[in-house]
């Protein structure tokens, strides 16, 4: 079955060559993109869809979520606003409201979640772990997060829960935790910051995470200048997230781990992408990170939603990229390509077509996985142009039409 998606006025492919194609179509064929390309030379196809001179653009990839999880945290969230400032303390709370929800009801949120996120053209993401923090309830989060994300990550070292020594704590989340989630976990994570993990309990969780097979991932340099990046660099993290406080050497590290990588080919030795949470940032009252600094140091950087009750209730890529734009000087270009490309360079999943059986996401190329959103606008200057408005029309996720 296949399907001519035509009309399009203009197709940001986010591909290698960063095309941008003016009345374009593309044919899908099951679960992948077959064919891209001008629309007065597409060929026939089972089916035909008119994108009625829209924009359409490669659907988000959120790279960082924390979507299991039950309760809210209204009132942290409005003693902030009143001037309070954040504190890793809060997760407690929704650690307790977790721990008392059933699975079908955590599946059940989570998933709501899941499509709200698609709603709004997110066509792949990452979830993880993290509020359950005890090797049970870490292992059910891991379970429910494997059946409801493309991508799951263990982030048992998020908070050393009340009442628990943190030498003890990080010894179960290095050894029994680790253990139970590792079936259901791609990557791991850590929450390096004050309040959180230190610099050694940290490298302690990410060096046993990396011993078990798990790929890396840090959060870091949140709250203040700290070791988070420092360590994401020396362990070869895929991602380092968050990133509000860096210093110049900071930075200067990050872009040394891209020395090796051949942006023009995607090829090469991969780097610790910079990952930007702009939701959280204005959420928390956190100076924005520095991306236009990243960016023209060097530096690959994603933009991701960190959906989660206490610093971030939005699943919006949309309202990530017009921040990005607005108010963090990416252009509009380089905001969508860090909310899509840089999502998948994060998680891994920037490569694949056809002959390896892994399929690329985030871009838009033959043989990638059929991730398409097409928006109520002729072009995708409007996501910052016209910020708040509900722009998504239409989404394709593996090729199946969405929405
Ligand atoms: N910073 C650590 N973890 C989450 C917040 C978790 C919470 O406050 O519930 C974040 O990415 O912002
Ligand atoms: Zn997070």
């Amino acid at each position: 079955m296949s399907t001519l998606i035509t009309n399009i006025a203009e197709l940001m492919t986010q591909d290698l060559e960063h095309r941008v194609l003016k009345d374009a179509a593309v044919v899908v064929e099951g679960e992948r993109i077959a064919w891209i390309g001008s629309a007065a030379s597409a060929p026939a196809a089972d089916d035909a869809v008119d994108a009625g001179g829209r924009a359409m653009l490669p659907g988000w990839v959120d790279s960082h979520t924390h979507l299991l999880f039950a309760g809210d945290r209204t009132a942290e969230f409005e003693a902030r606003m009143a001037g309070e400032s954040y504190s890793a303390g809060g997760i407690a709370v929704t650690v307790d409201a977790t721990r008392a929800t059933s699975d079908f009801d955590l599946t059940r949120l989570a998933l709501g979640r899941v499509a709200e996120a698609v709603s709004q053209g997110t066509t792949y993401l990452e979830t993880k772990t993290g509020y359950g923090l005890t090797v049970e309830e870490e292992a059910r989060s891991a379970r429910i997060a494997s059946t409801v994300a493309d991508q799951a990550t263990y982030l048992g070292a998020h908070l050393v829960p009340a009442g628990m020594d943190a030498g003890e704590y990080t010894d179960l989340v290095c050894g029994p935790m680790l253990a139970a989630v590792r079936p259901f976990v791609q990557w791991a994570d850590v929450f390096c910051e004050t309040g959180a993990f230190t610099e050694e309990q940290s490298r302690r969780v990410l060096a046993a995470c990396r011993d078990a097979g798990l790929g890396l991932r840090v959060h870091g340099n949140q709250l203040g200048e700290g070791p988070g990046v420092r360590l994401a660099v020396e362990l070869g993290a895929a991602s380092v997230d968050h990133v509000n406080h860096l210093s110049g050497a900071d930075v200067e590290a990050l872009a040394g781990t891209w020395s090796g990588w051949d942006a023009t080919s995607g090829t090469g030795e991969r780097g610790t992408v910079a990952t930007c949470l702009p939701a959280c940032d204005l959420s928390t009252r956190q100076p924005l990170a520095p991306a236009r600094a990243l960016l023209d140091t060097g530096v690959q950087v994603a933009l991701a939603s960190n959906c989660n009750p206490g610093t971030s209730y939005t699943s919006s890529m949309a309202y990530c990229v017009a921040t990005a734009v607005l108010q963090m000087r990416l252009s509009v270009h380089e905001a969508v390509r860090a909310a899509t490309y840089g999502g998948a360079l994060a998680l891994h999943k920037d490569q694949g077509a056809d002959a390896d059986g892994e399929r690329a996401v985030g871009s838009i190329a033959v043989g990638h996985r059929a991730d398409l959103h097409v928006l109520n606008a002729p072009s995708a200057t409007h996501l910052a142009y016209r910020p708040g408005m509900p722009l998504t029309y239409a989404v394709w996720r593996a090729g199946v039409r969405e929405r």
